[in-house]
């Protein structure tokens, strides 16, 4: 299948980029942009659900490195990934998308429960649905969150929208001599340990054949590109070049 075939995808979209220009925090302006940018490609006609992360409120390492219980810290990530969501479905129900937000952790009064079944006939009708929460379990990241529900959604590729324009052969922000990657394997990210993505999401992807696409979300109209086939983005999934 080629990038452009697909039809139901997974975007992750990375929670630092709900900054925008801050270093803290959800930027509306940011957030409102690509709120459109999803409403777009919604009405291209793709079927979209999302993740996104929480590294612009909080991330469970952080609040470890600092002396916190390691669980304490992840739920604390967690519960920064409704508070992206929630900002998220705002964005988009203020242009006139109908989306709904499931938790992976319940809380009833908020949001609904992640339920499978019900996030699916969400989809069929034509809604967005917004994962919060993460697995819900500590000690793993929205990345593996993003693999996991793009598994059972039956996505046909799993989009993640980064500060990055794809895979490096080392992480480009540390090493400025780093080249990228059009395309390589599931096998070549973990055998290499590139760190763009973390290895428990690489190994499920690769388990349920979902191609990861890698691209640069901070640019503007850059995901109708992507989606298109078009524009500079990573594909993991496909033999190394
Ligand atoms: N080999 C590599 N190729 C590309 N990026 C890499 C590589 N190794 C490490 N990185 C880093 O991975 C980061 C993207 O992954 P990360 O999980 O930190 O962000 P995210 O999931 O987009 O953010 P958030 O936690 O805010 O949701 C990039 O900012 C990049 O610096
Ligand atoms: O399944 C999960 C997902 C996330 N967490 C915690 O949330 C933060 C934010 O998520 P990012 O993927 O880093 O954006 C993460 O650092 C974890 O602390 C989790 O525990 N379990």
């Amino acid at each position: 299948m080629s990038r452009s075939s697909y039809k139901r995808i997974l975007l992750k979209l990375s929670g630092e980029v709900l900054m925008g220009p801050g270093q803290f925090g959800i930027d509306s302006e940011t957030v409102a942009r690509l709120a459109q940018e999803v409403k777009a490609a919604k009405d291209s006609g793709f079927e979209l659900c999302l993740v996104i992360g929480g590294g612009n409120i909080f991330r469970g390492i952080a609040g470890a490195a600092s002396g916190m219980d390691r669980t304490a810290a992840d739920y604390m990530g967690m519960l920064a990934t409704v508070m992206n969501a929630l900002a998220f479905q705002d964005a988009l129900e203020k242009i006139g998308v109908d989306t709904r937000v499931q938790s992976a952790i319940p809380m009833a009064t908020v949001c609904e429960p992640y339920i499978r079944r019900r996030a699916m006939r969400h989809m069929e009708k034509g809604r967005i649905v917004i994962f919060a929460a993460g697995t819900g379990n500590p000690f793993f990241t929205t990345d593996t969150a993003s693999a996991l529900r793009a598994a059972e959604m039956g996505c046909d590729a799993l989009f993640k929208g980064t500060s990055v324009d794809g895979v490096y052969n080392a992480d480009p922000k540390q090493d400025p001599t780093a080249t990228r990657y059009e395309s390589l394997s599931f096998n070549r990210v973990l055998s290499d340990n590139l760190k763009v993505m973390d290895a428990a999401a690489v190994a499920l992807c690769r388990d349920n054949h979902i191609p990861i696409v890698v691209f640069n979300i901070r640019e503007q109209a850059n995901l109708a590109l992507v989606l298109s086939g078009q524009g500079t983005a990573t594909i993991v999934g496909k033999e190394d070049s």
